[in-house]
């Protein structure tokens, strides 16, 4: 039988979640890339497959591009208890953990992590290498910009459109558009400073 390997790059809490989640995909083995690992990346490892298993969101999408340009196939990992609709439409690089529900024409894009338990509603759209937290629900329409981060717990209503680089902070309940490049926390959601 034919082993499959996969890379992970970045050994931190969050690759090592990475690592459950491979598996259960049916990858067999799992190499860590990292500074402190023994196998560090570079360009002239063999192909496998590979995932950059780095939770801050500027720097998964520096590393992403870099194994990309390498020839390396960055593929997505997606936990078998999600619930995905058919029709949502998936980057690369997505990472989709245990029990989170992705509903009828949501956009996905490039380097997302969907933490465990989020709900994607209907025609949600997430840019690059955003990050919804554990347990964060978006209703439907909503739209996160690229790089920003939806905090742990947080509720955003319907039709929203929060802007890029933003950081939502746990336990927030978003009922406004959000400006980009600002913290902003709280029931409801008021900004507290720049990022
Ligand atoms: C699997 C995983 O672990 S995934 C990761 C999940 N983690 C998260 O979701 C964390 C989300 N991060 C937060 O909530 C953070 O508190 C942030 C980003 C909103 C703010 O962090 P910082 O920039 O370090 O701000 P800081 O801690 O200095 O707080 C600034 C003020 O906001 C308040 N504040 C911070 N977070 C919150 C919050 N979630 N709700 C309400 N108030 C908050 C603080 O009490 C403080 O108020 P004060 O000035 O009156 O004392």
């Amino acid at each position: 039988m034919v082993k499959t390997k996969i890379y992970i790059y970045g050994a931190s809490g969050h690759g090592q979640v990475l690592s459950d989640i491979a598996r259960a995909c049916g990858y067999d083995e799992v190499v860590f890339l990292d500074d402190s690992s023994d196998t560090k990346f570079s360009k002239d490892l063999p192909k496998f497959d590979i995932f950059i298993g780095v939770g801050v969101n500027d720097t998964r999408a520096i590393l992403q591009e870099k194994v990309q340009k390498c020839g390396f196939k960055v593929v997505n990992l997606i936990h078998p208890s999600a619930v995905i609709s058919p029709s949502a439409k998936f980057g690369v690089g997505v990472c989709v953990m245990p029990n989170v529900v992705v509903n009828a024409f949501a956009k996905v894009s490039d380097g997302v992590i969907l933490n465990s338990g989020c709900v994607v509603e209907h025609e949600c759209v997430i840019e690059r290498f955003a990050h919804i937290s554990p347990n964060a629900a978006l209703a439907g329409n909503v739209y996160v910009g690229e790089f920003s981060h939806i905090g742990i717990g947080s509720s955003v209503i319907q039709g929203i459109k929060i802007g890029s680089n933003v950081s939502v902070g746990a336990g927030s309940v978003v009922v406004r558009n959000l400006a980009p490049n600002g913290v902003y926390v709280g029931v409801p959601t008021k900004f507290i400073k720049e990022k």
